[in-house]
């Protein structure tokens, strides 16, 4: 992994690893290379540490070059599969920054070389990408702070025009799980507007366990849905990632009325969860026990008021309905003439 200083190498090399276990099932080995700033191998032992994979570091006074060998020996020794080196970075790029990672390339001769730039630099990034690819031959880009802002796609295009490499990858956001393969058909929707289905697909795929979500859908259908599977229905939501993200990946969402200002608020989320998890489990599946004292009492236990707990109660009762509504309709029941279900209107849906 090569690239300035801050543009998310060290980040980008935990993020990868962790891809790399979580989906191919491999044995990464993470090397720190960066022997000019103590902060960077800690980082790297910290990023070890929360991913539970295994860091190899060396002093400050150790060449980088025998680092990486070494830490190939080591890799072999300990038959892990992949090799992850996070390389020094510098404010802009110098000869002496070159010339110690043409000699780190000799040596290992790695089969990637990714350079990670940061999209938010705009045409900085390019003149970045053109001057690493011209001195080190990279074979892929990797994009990082790509997250929220589709301005990011226009470095993607240039860097791609001007080096001829693909983009590999893609950072969407801190934390070691933002990283998505890049696709430039998927990145080309988003920038025009037009959503991205099959992201959204993969995100529900990765985080949305199948068996279970048939079982809601089965209690949806027969109207056994109760606050303890809606709440659950909720974490797996929130496990796919901030909603604004997820409602940018939605075609259209964007021009939807109703939707363009809608603030997703995250804090609604957690007051849902607040009020149903201080409700019993009684409650819970008979949300009908929920006399004036009961209430009094929720808003006490989740810190919210009493006329949020009867909204929250109204709005799921509703929606109970609509269920009901819907299925009646696809089994061709019909539901009760001339009352149209009414849609969904969750705080944050
Ligand atoms: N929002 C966002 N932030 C990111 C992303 N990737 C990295 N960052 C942040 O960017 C900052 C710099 O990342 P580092 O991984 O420390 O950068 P580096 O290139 O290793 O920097 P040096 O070690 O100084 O060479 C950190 O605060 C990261 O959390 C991303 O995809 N999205």
């Amino acid at each position: 992994m090569i690239g300035l200083q801050g543009a998310g190498k060290t980040t980008t090399t935990g993020k990868l690893a962790n891809l790399l276990r979580k989906k191919y099932n491999r044995k990464p080995l993470l090397v720190a290379a960066d022997v000019y700033r103590p902060a960077a191998i800690d980082q790297l032992e910290t990023l070890g540490k929360q991913l539970s994979m295994p860091v190899y570091a060396e002093d400050t006074d150790a060449n980088p070059v025998d680092i990486v060998n070494n830490a190939m020996e080591h890799a072999k020794e300990e038959h892990l599969d992949y090799v992850l080196i996070d390389t020094a970075g510098r404010l802009h790029i110098d000869n002496d920054l070159m010339d110690e990672l043409v000699q780190i390339k000799q040596n290992v001769d790695p089969d990637e070389v990714f350079l990670v730039v940061d999209s938010m630099t705009g045409q900085d990034a390019v003149n970045v990408a053109e001057s690493f690819n011209e001195q080190l031959e990279i074979s892929g880009v990797i994009l990082t702070k790509l997250d929220g802002d589709t301005r990011g796609g226009g470095a993607a295009l240039s860097i791609k025009a001007v080096t001829d490499k693909p983009i590999k990858f893609a950072g969407v956001g801190e934390k070691l799980d933002q990283i998505e393969v890049f696709h430039p058909e998927r990145m080309a929707s988003r920038i025009l507007g037009m959503g991205d289905v099959l992201s959204l697909i993969e995100k529900a795929q990765e985080n949305v366990d199948e068996k279970r979500a048939k079982e809601l859908e089965e209690k949806m259908r027969t109207a056994t849905f109760t606050l303890d599977d809606f709440l659950e229905q909720m974490g797996q939501v929130k496990n796919m990632g901030p909603l604004d993200e997820l409602m940018d990946l939605i075609p259209g969402a964007n021009k939807m009325k109703g939707l363009k200002n809608v603030d997703f608020d995250e804090k609604q989320i957690a007051h849902v969860e607040a009020i149903i998890q201080s409700m019993t489990t009684k409650e819970r599946q008979e949300p009908s026990l929920m006399n004036a004292s009961r209430r009094k009492r929720i808003a006490k236990g989740s810190g919210r008021s009493v006329s949020e707990i009867n909204r929250l109660l109204k709005q799921f009762e509703e929606m109970k309905k609509m269920m009901k509504q819907m299925t009646n309709m696809q089994q061709g029941k019909k539901g009760k003439k001339g009352k149209k279900p009414k849609g969904l209107n969750f705080p944050f849906m």
